[in-house]
């Protein structure tokens, strides 16, 4: 077997004496789009956010490409190519949606503010940002402020300044929640794109994308996993029709 891009073993969180996640031990298989599904409170965002160490756990390990990162700091894994998106990645509303990947390209490199210095590197970085703008289908919008951008394509501007920092790893929490069905089935199309030669974790509701999407699937139910597969095996799981899939299932 391949070496995994990110495992988990024994991963825990307690908070005061209740326990969010038990023992969970996952394997995030390179070039796979992997979600995380299960019902409300089973333990997914606690799950996310201890992978993307946004949490510290209470017990078990998280390696990424087999080196021990349970303990390093989000920014530290950011730089190792393992980079969350959405809901947390940093778009300036009153910055056009070109000028915020701009600055995101010249993050990626670790550049130092120099005002000056600084103007004459962001116009080297122009001509990518455009490129990485057209790629998630906002090349018409690349003047536009982004709080003046629609809600799906602010998504998307969150995509593409993630994608300047050009991971290996792609983490995605509710990449479509709150989305009409235009933007969904759009969005969906551009995570297959982007994911291509790269690992994406998603937490993820919207089971028909999720069927459609991902390679695998890992169901959580009251904090432990309760089924892996691909969408087939997993939706055909008894225990998993009985806690979660139900009346809701895709077929
Ligand atoms: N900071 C916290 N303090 C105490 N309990 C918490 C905390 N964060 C989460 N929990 C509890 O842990 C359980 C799992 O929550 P979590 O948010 O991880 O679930 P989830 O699967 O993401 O649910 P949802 O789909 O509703 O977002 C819930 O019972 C929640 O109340």
């Amino acid at each position: 077997m391949a070496e995994a891009i990110i495992e988990t073993r024994g991963l825990t969180k307690n908070f005061r004496g209740f326990t969010a996640v038990s023992d969970i031990s996952i394997r995030i298989e390179p070039g796979t789009i992997h979600a995380l599904i299960g019902a409300n409170g089973a333990g997914k965002t606690t799950c996310f956010n201890l992978l993307t160490k946004f949490l510290e756990p209470s017990a078990g390990s998280i390696f990424y490409k087999g080196r021990d990162i349970t303990h390093l700091k989000p920014d530290q894994v950011a730089r190792l190519g393992m980079v969350r998106s959405f809901q947390i990645s940093a778009v300036f509303g009153h910055l056009s949606a070109l000028e915020n990947v701009k600055l995101a390209l010249q993050r990626q490199r670790g550049e130092s503010y120099d005002f000056w210095a600084s103007h004459h590197r962001l116009d080297q970085h122009r001509e990518r940002a455009m490129a990485l703008l057209v790629d998630v289908g906002l090349g018409q919008w690349a003047d536009t402020p982004a709080a003046e951008l629609p809600y799906g394509r602010k998504r998307a501007l969150e995509l593409a300044t993630t994608l300047a920092l050009d991971p290996e790893v792609m983490l995605l929490d509710e990449p479509l929640a709150g989305m009409g069905t235009e933007d969904v089935g759009r969005t969906a199309e551009l995570i297959h794109r982007v994911a291509e030669g790269r690992s994406v974790l998603m937490v993820e509701h919207n089971l028909g994308v999720v069927a459609e999407l991902c390679d695998r699937i890992t169901v959580l139910a009251r904090g432990e996993v309760l089924a892996e597969g691909d969408y087939a095996t997993v939706s055909r799981d008894p225990r998993v029709i009985e806690s979660y899939i139900g009346g809701a299932r895709h077929d």
